[in-house]
């Protein structure tokens, strides 16, 4: 029996279960069901309805000397983010329990490594898959997008949760999880996108982060009617994530300028896609970016800013580090691997295909110089904003660039696109490469050590790598289901070999081998060490003081 499938069944109060709901035990036969509650009635359990509520998810783990699987990556050079070492590792049901030279394991599954890395699988911190949006539906879903994924060395992906306007964020939560369970591919977590405030975002602000896993709230300041917040409810919604110990996310782009300048581009004739990023100049992301970092910083909150696509919105974040401010920069994949200069493609088709939001700068030296600041550790993360529209989608706005649907792949070619221009270019090193490809993400989101790091204890969520060889982007074999890529023609080092999702291989020099609805979410617990230890330090030690003084005496003029 395939003893992944154990993983759907979990305990409550259990950190390193997804979340408090119960969850029917996922078996194929009547044998393994029976196999399975002999299993769960030797442990500390409970009977719900029929199925089994686990005490203590912890014992099922320990329990799973039976029938063990056992998988040892042999011969590579392991990559962490501090340091690297020849070493084979051993991964038993889903865990890494060993990491040394020379294990033996005579009833293992074998997966060569010689001459090739051996890193934490990559995680992608802004995918949106299955998003509705614009009138249409992206359509890398759960299944083909996270398929992708592992194509690509990538073995956990956030998506956003991004309700309508009006809608509960505890309602649109719950359908984002039914949407992803049952076609997750590896691994997944949601950040929650704040579209409007209310009492009732604010509630179920708490609820979602004390009950469902979630530790992260995106703002937009952009999509003006739509999803945008104004200044006062974005001060709200920053006070609310710092009491709760959650991470603030800001899609930064002044939205009133937007639909000002885009409104004029089309009273100008200017209807194609250079239009989208005319009417929205990197100074606009620049604004924003600070107007988030101001707002957050006077509420002592922790800012994340979501795909960072110019020098300005860069500047902004790294002169504020500098300046003392807890904020955090996330560079996407396709602001580090092309430039907007596409938007002034002749063909339509072309241009439209690079449309998204914030766009990817016509500056040509803007991909260096976010990959320079990935580098040096100004700025963080990485994700891809992977949310994709076929031709026909994208058609919506052939005749006016504010309908075309807003998004770009990157989902299956990030680790590749920036080992190629961050590693192979001589900007950064593999232990800086894991950094901002994994484990930053997995400290910044409150999920390290369990991933992020190819340690004991840690999930065996691995990518084995090849440095040395070669592949050429292209949509006419890539893995996603949209028909474009924005990489496309770009020639990579660094190839995934085998990715290995919880101790099992996923993908194996080119053949897919995934099942659908095998990825688990991963519920995140507030106050990460990496955002609030300062922010809390400082509500200590830093609070305003009053200075003590005699009570003035003298006349006061009067008001008439
Ligand atoms: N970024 C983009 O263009 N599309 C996805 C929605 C969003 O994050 O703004
Ligand atoms: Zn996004």
């Amino acid at each position: 029996m395939d003893l992944n499938n154990l993983a759907m069944v979990w305990a409550p109060n259990c950190l390193r279960c997804p979340s408090d709901d119960l969850k029917v035990i996922f078996t194929n036969t009547q044998k393994e069901m029976e196999f399975l509650r002999t299993l769960m009635l030797n442990l500390d359990t409970e009977s719900v309805n029929g199925n089994y509520k686990l005490k203590d998810y912890f014992s099922l783990r320990h329990s799973l000397h039976i029938n063990k699987t056992k998988l040892l990556i042999r011969g590579g050079t392991v990559v962490n983010h501090d340091r690297s070492f020849e070493a084979d590792v051993l991964c038993e049901n889903g865990i890494i329990t060993e990491v040394r030279e020379g294990i033996e394991a005579p009833d293992a599954e074998i997966v060569d490594a010689t001459g090739n890395l051996v890193m934490p699988g990559g995680i992608d911190t802004h995918t949106h898959m299955q998003l509705p949006f614009m009138g249409t539906v992206a359509v890398d879903d759960f299944y083909y997008g996270t398929r992708a994924a592992v194509a690509g060395g990538t073995t956990m992906i956030i998506d956003f949760v991004l309700g309508p306007n009006g809608e509960p964020p505890l309602q649109s939560y719950t359908k984002w999880r039914q949407w992803a369970d049952e076609k997750v591919c590896c691994d997944y977590s949601l950040h929650v996108g704040i579209t409007w405030w209310s009492d009732i975002v604010a509630e179920d602000m708490e609820i979602l982060t004390k009950s469902k896993g979630i530790n992260s709230f995106k703002m937009f300041m952009a999509y003006k009617g739509v999803y945008q917040l104004d200044d006062h409810e974005l001060l709200q919604a920053f006070k609310r994530c710092k009491e709760l110990g959650a991470l603030a996310q800001v899609h930064a782009e002044n939205g009133d300028i937007i639909a000002e300048q885009s409104k004029k581009m089309i009273e100008l004739g200017i209807t194609g896609p250079e239009g989208h990023e005319m009417c929205r100049p990197e100074e606009v992301e620049g604004e924003a970016t600070n107007r988030a970092i101001v707002l957050a910083n006077q509420v002592n909150c922790p800012l994340y800013v979501v795909h960072v696509m110019s020098k300005s919105a860069a500047d902004a974040i790294v002169s504020a580090r500098r300046r003392g401010c807890v904020v955090f920069g996330e560079p996407i994949a396709a602001g580090l691997g092309c430039d907007g200069t596409n938007y002034w493609n002749k063909d339509w088709r072309h241009a439209a295909g690079f449309v998204m939001g914030p766009p990817i700068r016509p500056d040509s030296s803007t991909p260096d110089y976010l990959m320079n600041l990935l580098a040096c550790g100004d700025l963080q993360t990485t994700g891809t904003d992977n949310c994709t529209f076929c031709a026909e989608q994208k058609a919506l706005g052939a005749n006016d660039f504010r309908k075309i649907p807003n998004g770009v792949n990157g989902v299956e070619d990030r680790m590749s696109v920036i080992w190629e221009k961050g590693v192979h270019s001589g900007k950064m090193d593999p232990c800086r490469y894991v950094a901002v490809t994994s484990t930053n993400a997995a400290k910044i989101f409150n999920f390290y050590p369990r991933k992020g790091i190819i340690a004991v204890g840690s999930d065996a969520d691995i990518v084995v790598w090849d440095p040395n060889a070669k592949r050429t982007i292209s949509s006419k074999t890539h893995y996603q289901a949209v028909d474009f890529n924005i990489f496309e023609g770009m020639e990579c080092h660094g190839v995934t070999v085998v990715t290995i999702s919880r101790g099992k291989v996923v993908y194996d020099h080119g053949q897919m081998k995934v099942v659908k609805g095998s990825g688990r979410y991963i519920p995140r617990q507030c106050f990460a060490d990496a955002a609030y230890m300062p922010i809390l330090q400082r509500d200590k030690v830093c609070q305003p003081q009053k200075v003590e003084r005699e009570p003035y005496t003298g006349p006061v003029v009067s008001i008439p």
